[in-house]
């Protein structure tokens, strides 16, 4: 069934061809759905959305009302139950009628007191609402809200993608991130890199459709112009990145020798007992993470199994493989080793890692050698050297502050003044790099770029890298995409 398939591509050919059609004024959706939209548990109000071509009538049965609410204003009205006919709560509601609302639809939000009871008793009373002769009225699906915001041209998938990364972020700079893609920066680069080939695509048609009429060599004009936007994808492609890094956290893995003390570094960073600590060489087996929030910044700890090279026990083993797994994908690597014991160096933890890495060899238990430090650093060449102690909580916050420091400067600081927006998912590294491979192909094998290809067979690249760049921001609908996209939100989202 339509409504629930979402659309088929076959629905939208020729028919969508902007991100805001002005067409679109009324909704595909036949059913009106409802959904508490506020999260679940004991609150002071709890907002639940109602959206589809009945949500007036719910508002009108369930408050007893002879005419709609003045349009977004907000008015406070008895609920009433259409079966015991006994009021279910005061709530204030509001009417949005589309499409100037959030997915497009007329929508009605009821805001009640945030008890399981009201809530329980609202989405029953909602549910018992008489529709239109041949509609339903139903609870809503996963991400539904959203979904029909974006079919019905409210959003595109970017904007979609910057409003989940927005409910799920839990740091300043996500927060910020999030609320600039939802705000459609990243929208108005693949939508103006898009028009800018669909004009190229649209010049080599024409050649290839009426040859003698069309001066060939003005598709000498297309070439630069395709060559401009591969260099700009290829710029965006190169952030490092940090808008990845950003969404995700911050990568930083606690790596080292057994006993040098690094569950008690994880510990004194997350600031409660999280992973186990004891004299024992070998504790740690399997590698314990905590989320930290450093200066705004996400940051993933991860604390991995001793290291060494002599042991039987096979759980050690895998442990000492994960740790290094986790070193060679972290960010910044922390190699923690016993400064009283002059054999750990540090260079062997830290030989094995990729160069692109952050590294800081950490001398722990500078407690126990008083004033003798220095003979770690000695051995070492580019990597710094700091001294701590977890036992009395010397040169900890030193280290946090250094780290915070680190991270500002490689991933903020470098953003700063930088007009291009940043990448936030492999998805969209995915269709820009094809995108990219496609008009190298065009360009390289353009007649009159001295390549052997015909026109229409290169024309049909040029094809192909505008399409990818539409499966970005969803102008070229899949299902898969969508679907991808769509599973990142919960219900009454
Ligand atoms: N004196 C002193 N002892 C410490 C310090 N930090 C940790 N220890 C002790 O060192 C021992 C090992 O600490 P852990 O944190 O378990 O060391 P680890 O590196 O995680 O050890 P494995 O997981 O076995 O590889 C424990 O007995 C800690 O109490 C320190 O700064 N000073
Ligand atoms: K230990
Ligand atoms: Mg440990």
């Amino acid at each position: 069934m339509r409504m629930y398939g979402f659309c088929s591509g076959a629905l939208w050919k020729g028919g969508k061809t902007k991100i805001r059609p002005s067409h679109v004024t009324m909704s595909m959706y036949s059913d009106t759905i409802y959904a508490l939209s506020t999260g679940v548990g004991r609150a002071g109000v709890a907002v639940v959305r109602v959206s589809g071509a009945d949500a007036g009538t719910c508002l009108l049965q369930l408050c007893s009302l002879e005419k709609l609410p003045a349009a977004r204003k907000a008015t406070l009205r008895k609920v009433i139950h259409p079966k015991a006919k006994e009021v279910v709560d005061e709530a204030l509601v509001l009417y949005f009628p589309q499409p100037r609302s959030f997915t497009g639809e007329d929508v009605a939000e009821l805001h009640v007191h945030g008890s399981y009871a009201v809530i329980k008793s609202t989405l029953e009373a909602l549910s018992l609402v008489d529709p239109e002769q041949g509609r339903r009225i139903r609870p809503a699906e996963r991400g539904e809200f959203t979904r029909r915001a974006f079919e019905n041209g409210r959003m595109d998938l970017t904007e979609v993608e910057g409003l989940a990364d927005l409910i799920a972020s839990e740091t300043t700079e996500q927060r910020k991130q999030a609320l600039k893609q939802m705000s459609g920066h990243l929208r108005q680069y693949y939508e103006s890199w898009r028009e800018q080939l669909k004009s190229c695509l649209a010049f080599a048609e024409a050649v290839i459709d009426f040859g003698e009429d069309v001066d060939e060599s003005a598709l000498l004009e297309i070439l630069p112009k395709a060559t401009e936007v591969v260099e700009e994808m290829k710029t965006h492609l190169k952030d490092g990145r940090r808008g990845e890094i950003v969404r995700s956290g911050v990568k930083l893995a606690i790596i080292g020798p057994p006993n040098a003390g690094k569950s008690s570094l994880l510990n004194e960073l997350a600031r409660r007992p999280a992973a186990i600590v004891s004299p024992i060489a070998g504790t740690t087996r399997d590698v314990v993470q905590v989320n930290l929030d450093l200066g705004g910044m996400s940051v993933v700890v991860s604390d991995t199994a001793g290291i060494r090279t002599q042991t039987d026990d096979v759980i050690e083993q895998e442990g000492i493989r994960r740790a290094w797994a986790t070193a060679e994908e972290a960010d910044i690597v922390l190699c923690v080793v016993d400064a009283s014991e002059q054999s750990n160096d540090g260079n062997q933890w830290i030989a094995n890692d990729t160069v692109n890495t952050r590294k800081i060899i950490v001398a722990n238990k500078a407690d126990l050698v008083g004033e003798q430090k220095g003979l770690i650093s000695r051995s070492l060449q580019d990597v710094p050297v700091r001294y701590i102690s977890c036992k009395t909580g010397d040169g900890i916050q030193p280290l946090l502050d250094e780290l915070e420091k680190i991270i500002k400067d490689a991933i903020v600081g470098d953003t700063k003044g930088k007009e291009m927006p940043l990448i936030t998912r492999q998805r969209h590294r995915q269709h820009v790099q094809a995108c990219i491979t496609a008009l190298e192909t065009f360009l390289e094998g353009c007649e009159a770029n001295g390549g052997t290809l015909p026109l229409d067979i290169a024309t049909e690249e040029l094809r192909i890298a505008t399409k990818e760049i539409g499966l970005v921001t969803g102008i070229v609908h899949v299902e898969e995409v969508l679907d991808v996209v769509f599973s990142e939100f919960c219900i009454g989202k």
